[in-house]
């Protein structure tokens, strides 16, 4: 029987903004000689009443304009930062790619910051030994494994930020654009791993701008404009991909 394991409900998230677009010219300039003057905080709806769920084994796909709430919505689903009103509840071991290697100690080597990274996770020590050299090889990083991370490019990040999430062996996944980091060959490979993994019943949050990806990779999509779901459906819906190997390009 199928079980959501990703539940949204009504969730709504507001942002403090510390300037205000609607004081006036004006008021800003008198501002500059009144000491009293504060501008006046206000609130910003990055996401809107949003609901949707996705059951075990499910890929639901997550599109939308630049600043329509995709990766707010992400991150509230990964509990970092919590909704203003509404409810988000997920079962199973959950791994979030958003923004990979962000969480990585620059001053570390890369071997030191998978052992970190997969501690932060709940795997002993022992654990990360056996996995280590696997990792290392899906990465290709090489020698740069014992570099501090500092000295990486943005693409080795990702590479290492990459590796080390699909070793944490995700019930469910969430991934953020990873199409938009690393070279053409390692995002194929990501996304050959991501299949396997899918078809050992994880389940996949995917966010992606492009339509196509999204057909291929899920089941069924949801499209988000300023905060709000316009439109949620299957994804035979959708501009299908190309046939060819192109399409993950
Ligand atoms: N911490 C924050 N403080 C204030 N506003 C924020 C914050 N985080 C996001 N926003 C705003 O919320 C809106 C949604 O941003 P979000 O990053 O979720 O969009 P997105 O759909 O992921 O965009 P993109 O495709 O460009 O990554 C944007 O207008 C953004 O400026």
């Amino acid at each position: 029987m199928s079980e959501p394991v990703i539940i949204v409900e009504q969730v709504t998230k507001d942002f403090v903004l510390h300037h205000n677009a609607q004081d006036s010219l004006k008021k800003r300039v008198v501002g500059l000689f009144d000491k009293r003057w504060r501008p006046q905080p206000h609130r910003f709806r990055a996401l809107d009443n949003v609901s949707f769920s996705v059951e075990r084994g499910e890929a639901l796909g997550l599109m939308g304009h630049n600043g329509s709430g995709k990766s707010t919505l992400l991150t509230l689903i990964a509990g970092i930062v919590p909704p203003t009103t509404g409810r988000v509840v997920t079962r199973g071991r959950l791994v979030p790619m958003i923004a990979l290697g962000v969480g990585f100690n620059p001053e570390l080597t890369g071997e030191e910051n998978i052992y970190l990274n997969a501690s932060l996770f709940g795997l002993k020590n022992r654990e990360t030994r056996a996995l280590f050299s696997s990792i290392l090889d899906f990465s290709e990083l090489g020698e740069f494994i014992y570099e501090p991370v500092k000295n990486y490019s943005s693409g080795m990040y990702a590479r290492l930020g990459f590796s080390v999430a699909v070793h944490l062996d995700p019930e469910i996944l969430l991934a953020d654009e990873i199409l938009s980091v690393g070279d053409a060959d390692f995002q194929l490979k990501c996304l050959d791993r991501i299949e396997t993994m899918r078809k050992n019943g994880m389940t996949l949050l995917f966010v992606s701008h492009a339509e196509s990806q999204v057909a291929q990779f899920c089941d069924r999509y949801v499209r988000l404009e300023h905060g709000r779901i316009v439109r949620q459906g299957s994804t035979a819906e959708l501009e299908q991909p190309s046939v060819g190997a192109a399409v993950r390009a």
